[in-house]
């Protein structure tokens, strides 16, 4: 009895000290217990999880049968034993499952005739037979697929990652693998932010003011929601619009500036700004665009002038600016082809993608439509109760969930005035005199 009392004891006591450890530090419980028998049980299941979810192939194999034989005459039974060809389910090569920050990544080697897709359409069945939060595939060279598996929701509660110090680079939040998800503006000059409302569009900006501010970057702002957005951000911004009419003049001037931009490499012989020397660089422009919306509803005809204008000043924007240092960073609840051809053809030139939770497929579809459809599924699933998750386009082409960091409106509008004599005038930038510089620029940069 007393015996059965030890065991019993030192059992409790292993379950309370493993629930402790899982508990205190989860990322060493993860990879000693955790990992091993996670591991030991997909490797164990694969055949069974790999038939219900149709990835399985069915080859011909010889087969030791044994084959009753025909009664004889003395009632014996004689069993025939030889090789036949027998049909059999085969499942695709699996290597040893390898521990990830949050769950585990499994190489696979396809079967004949399968393709990626087969298995990012099974992902889901894949997920749940597994028991983990979502499984993502990719193929990094033909025949091979990845399946990479969270056991939990990595974004249900995001880190800060420090400041990028790095120019027109900002950390402004976590991608699902852990990573940090950056925004480059060098590497994708113009962004489509779409979502809903309460989705966390302005959130977003908000990292954005904060992570800028700091840098040597003229902001300005096009606040189509009269100015509620951006107006508390306004000491560092070198000009804001509140309505349709001065979005309007600030076009022209960012087109002027283009045009000087534009001759000023051309005689100095470079290709972008950043060819130029150091010293002579003009300052970047990111242009942040609350309500992109707004920009094209028509209320009648007379509004149709100003409408096909900004239409095309922003398009000329997007299509020139990458090369002068103008980017753009356009928001909005709902991006539909419905808003005319300015928008679809904005749509084009902007190649960094953001969609948040959207009320309607077709944002989805405009914000993320020429990516894989699993994006646009994974989209439309993110829940209401997890603000500022959103798909994610990313540099390297592949698309990401990935979740921003909060950041108060206070927390932007304190960097906004702490950094507010960092703004350089809008009458600098745009009255700067470039051919005063033309005489005493040397050689381009390479670069
Ligand atoms: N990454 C995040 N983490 C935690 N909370 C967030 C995050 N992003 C947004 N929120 C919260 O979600 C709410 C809505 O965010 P936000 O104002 O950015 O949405 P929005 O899409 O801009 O909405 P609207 O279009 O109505 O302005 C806010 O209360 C904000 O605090």
């Amino acid at each position: 009895m007393s015996d059965l009392l030890i065991v019993l004891t030192v059992l409790a006591a292993s379950a309370v000290g493993l629930w402790a450890w899982r508990r205190w530090h989860y990322p060493s419980f993860w990879l000693v217990i955790g990992y091993p028998l996670m591991a030991i049980s997909i490797r164990a299941s694969w055949r069974k999880v790999a038939l219900g979810c149709n990835l399985t192939k069915k080859r011909q194999r010889w087969w030791f049968t044994t084959v009753p034989g025909l009664i004889e005459s003395t009632g014996v039974v004689r069993v025939r034993r030889r090789f036949q060809r027998v049909s059999v389910d085969t499942k695709p090569f699996m290597w040893l499952p390898k521990p990830t920050r949050y769950g585990w990544r499994v190489t696979l080697h396809m079967l004949e005739g399968q393709i990626p897709a087969d298995y990012a359409d099974a992902a889901e069945r894949l997920a749940h037979s597994w028991g983990v939060h979502a499984v993502r595939v990719s193929s990094p060279r033909p025949g091979r697929v990845i399946l990479t598996a969270t056991t939990r929701d990595p974004l249900s509660r995001v880190e800060r990652f420090p400041i990028s110090s790095e120019l027109l680079k900002v950390t402004v939040g976590r991608l699902e693998t852990g990573a940090p998800w950056v925004i480059d503006f060098r590497t994708v000059p113009h962004w489509m932010n779409a979502g809903a409302t309460q989705s966390g569009k302005s959130n977003l900006a908000n990292a954005l003011v904060q992570g800028l501010a700091p840098q040597p970057v003229a902001l300005v702002g096009f606040d189509l929601k009269g100015g509620v957005e951006f107006t508390p951000y306004s000491p560092r911004l070198s000009a804001l619009a509140t309505t349709r009419r001065e979005c309007v003049g600030l076009l022209e001037d960012l087109e002027e500036l283009m045009a000087d931009r534009m001759t000023l490499c051309r005689t100095a012989g470079a290709r972008n700004i950043w060819q130029l020397p150091e010293d002579r660089q003009p300052v970047p422009v990111v242009v942040l665009v609350d309500e992109l919306a707004e920009l094209y509803l028509m209320a009648d005809k007379s509004e149709k002038d100003e409408v096909a204008k900004t239409s095309t000043a922003l398009l000329r924007v997007a299509q020139l600016g990458r090369a002068f240092g103008i980017y753009l960073f356009c928001c909005g609840q709902r991006i539909g082809s419905d808003l005319g051809p300015g928008v679809t053809a904005l749509r084009a030139q902007c190649s960094g993608r953001i969609c948040h939770r959207v009320n309607d497929p077709e944002t989805a579809t405009m914000t993320l439509g020429d990516l894989d459809p699993a994006a646009l599924d994974s989209a439309r699933a993110i829940p209401a109760e997890t603000p500022g998750v959103a798909i994610v386009a990313s540099q390297d082409g592949q698309w990401y969930r990935a979740r921003s960091f909060y950041v108060s409106e206070q927390a932007a509008e304190s960097a906004a005035h702490t950094y507010a004599d960092r703004a350089p005038s809008w009458a600098d930038i745009t009255g700067a005199d470039y051919s005063e510089l033309l005489g005493t620029i040397p050689e381009p940069r390479k670069g």
